[in-house]
């Protein structure tokens, strides 16, 4: 039974698209950048598929191997953005050419916020781009005395509200985010709502893991959908199923961290069913990049790669994987955001071709292109198959 199993590394990237200069990205480079940095940082697993083998300025000190197991490649983003979810989306064969809007500069127009707060019934505070664990220290205090939810976004097209759990309940925040979702279209169309609870007292609020991703629909048909119409199996863990606001998926766990997220891939794809198994891991990007955390972000790295021969081991002879990413988040350069960068992308399986350079690619798409044909999906998107270059 055919099986692609996608694990998305978040934001794993290799180097700077060229058009990276429009985002403020120039020089960024996640995975070379941090093995400068952390020069013992060491990928086996991944290099031996060829991480270090493909194309790029510096890229073979990842470790480049004469005789890689994979295919492998690097692939640019088509689509104009450098979020979470225009990358899944991009993966999955849905490109987003109008880039949703972002108001890091300015926060949101008083026109929606006026809106948002009578919808409510409560004020609120911030309305800023700002980091989540900074901006809940400076405006907790002042969130517990009103009860008024704190709003803040970044450099991603996001509405992010955070709320102590002692004074706005989860599910009221949550419904407070339903609210925002509603709202927030057109030309406030951010990707995310994103709901922030935290706890804890005065200079020591900490976020708890009860964060929930509110996004919108993908803008046109992805393998999920059509691998679901099929009735086939497809599976979603972690933030998977948010990001693809749960259309086109048969069954979900989401999975909060890396190692649980790690431990559910291997169950699942220990289990027999034909489809699709798409796992997100979420810490690289959220725990260690944002956070410029360089030391953080390499132990991630290496935990997956020393998890991956138990994933490869768990794969069925009809499975293929791919493990790549949806954009990057460099901890070494002053910036917490995401950046404009090209994602790895490593091919591995019983039918795959070994060794093969898939070269520097156009578009994630093509990931979403290849499962199509090989799990006979129908799909035509603005993309190029590479099927017929890695099956034996
Ligand atoms: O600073 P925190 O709250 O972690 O937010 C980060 O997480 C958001 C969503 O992943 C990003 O847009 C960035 O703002
Ligand atoms: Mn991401
Ligand atoms: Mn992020």
């Amino acid at each position: 039974m055919k099986r692609a199993i996608i694990i998305v590394l978040d934001s794993v990237g290799i180097g700077e698209l060229p058009d990276a200069a429009d985002f403020g990205d120039v020089g960024s480079n996640t995975l070379v950048n941090i093995k400068k940095a952390r020069p013992e940082t060491s990928l086996p697993n991944m290099a031996a598929l060829g991480l270090g083998n493909i194309q790029g300025e510096d890229i073979h000190l990842l470790g480049k191997v004469d005789a890689p197991k994979g295919a492998y490649c690097k692939l640019g983003e088509k689509s104009i953005g450098k979020d979470t979810t225009t990358g899944h989306w991009e993966i999955a064969g849905v490109l987003t050419k109008e880039p949703f809007p972002t108001f890091t500069e300015t926060g949101f127009p008083k026109e929606i916020m006026d809106k948002f707060e009578e919808a409510i019934g409560r004020k609120t505070l911030g309305n800023y781009a700002a980091s989540g664990t900074v901006i809940i220290q400076d405006l907790g205090d002042e969130h517990v005395k009103t009860g008024y939810p704190i709003v803040y976004t970044s450099a991603d097209s996001v509405f992010q509200i955070a709320a102590h759990e002692d004074v706005i309940p989860v599910d009221k925040l949550y419904e407070i985010c339903e609210t925002a979702r509603k709202l927030l279209t057109g030309k406030y169309g951010v990707a995310r709502v994103i709901a922030r609870p935290f706890i804890g007292t005065s200079g020591n609020y900490t976020r708890t893991k009860n964060r929930k991703d509110f996004s919108l629909e993908p803008t046109g048909v992805t393998i999920l959908d059509l691998a679901k119409e099929k009735g086939m199996n497809v599976t979603a863990i972690g933030k998977i199923e948010d990001i693809f606001e749960h259309r086109g998926m048969t069954r979900t766990d989401h999975t909060t961290n890396n190692n649980d997220g790690i431990e559910k891939t291997i169950l699942y794809t220990k289990e027999e069913f034909e489809g699709i198994l798409f796992t997100n891991l979420v810490d690289t990007d959220m725990i260690y990049g944002h956070r410029n955390d360089v030391e953080g972000y390499a132990k991630a790295l290496e935990y997956f790669d020393s998890k991956l021969p138990e994933i490869m081991d768990a794969m069925h002879d009809d499975d293929i994987l791919f493990i790549t990413a949806d954009h990057g988040c460099d901890p070494t350069t002053p910036s917490t955001d995401h950046s404009r960068e090209y994602t790895p992308l490593l091919v591995y399986g019983k039918h795959v071709k070994e060794g093969v350079d898939l070269g520097v690619r156009k578009s994630f798409a093509d990931i979403g292109q290849t499962i199509s044909d090989y799990l006979g999906l129908g799909a035509h998107f603005e993309a190029e198959s590479f099927l017929k270059d890695i099956l034996k």
